[in-house]
């Protein structure tokens, strides 16, 4: 079956949503410039209103941006993180999986096939758009890509797509790109930063019914 992640929650009401749709995952933005922020304690409150994902509730995962160790480090204090999902270099991606010795995802925008990782240095890649001169964050912005770069390209690990994804084009997007599993954020909301939950399920039907 067809991964799910549904990617900047901020509410409870969206969280238990999430849990109730049975979405595989579930993503927390430690980001300030996002409009999708959560602070530690508001994740803490988040990640306790659904059941942990040993219990069967969806893996919760962490979004950070060029972060440092301390800034890591406080946030895994106050929320059971199950996964982290990295903004930054390789290198700096594979300190932290060393350091903090939890399943990491690199986030990699690809703009052509050259892009695309060949080797499995981490746990999953989040593959999306490539940013551009004059965002102001990595991610987050409804933007596409060439979904067909990824259908003939051999994976090393887990990977998932991302990017401007929403129920109206998920199914053309898994059928051009051969993804084990979609990522999304914008396209869920009715306003940046705030869930739909209209729209989070007519996604997760459209993945897993083709409805
Ligand atoms: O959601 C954000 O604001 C964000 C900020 C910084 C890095 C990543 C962010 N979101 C991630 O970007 C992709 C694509 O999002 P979208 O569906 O195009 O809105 C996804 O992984 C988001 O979780």
């Amino acid at each position: 079956m067809t991964g799910i992640k549904i990617c900047g929650v901020r509410d409870v009401a969206t969280m238990q949503a999430c849990a109730d749709l049975r979405v595989d995952w579930v993503g927390l933005v430690f980001y300030q410039a996002s409009p999708r922020y959560v602070t530690p304690e508001q994740a803490q409150v988040l990640t306790r209103s659904i059941p942990s994902h040993g219990d069967g509730g969806p893996a919760r995962v962490g979004l950070f941006v060029k972060a440092d160790d301390e800034t890591i480090e406080r946030t895994l204090q106050s929320v059971p993180l199950d996964i982290l999902q990295i903004y930054d270099t390789e290198e700096r991606a594979g300190a932290i999986k060393s350091r903090f010795g939890l399943p990491t995802w690199l986030a990699r925008g690809v703009s052509s096939s050259s892009d695309l990782p060949s080797r499995a240095q981490f746990d999953g890649y989040v593959i999306e758009a490539p940013h551009q001169k004059g965002d102001d964050r990595p991610g987050g912005l409804g933007r596409t890509f060439d979904w067909t770069l990824t259908k003939n390209w051999t994976a090393p690990v887990f990977w998932m797509l991302a990017g401007g994804l929403n129920p109206s084009n998920v199914r053309d997007a898994l059928h051009a790109s051969g993804a084990p599993a979609v990522d999304v954020s914008s396209g869920v909301e009715d306003r940046p930063g705030h869930k739909s939950h209209d729209l989070i399920k007519k996604f997760v039907e459209k993945v897993r019914l083709g409805g």
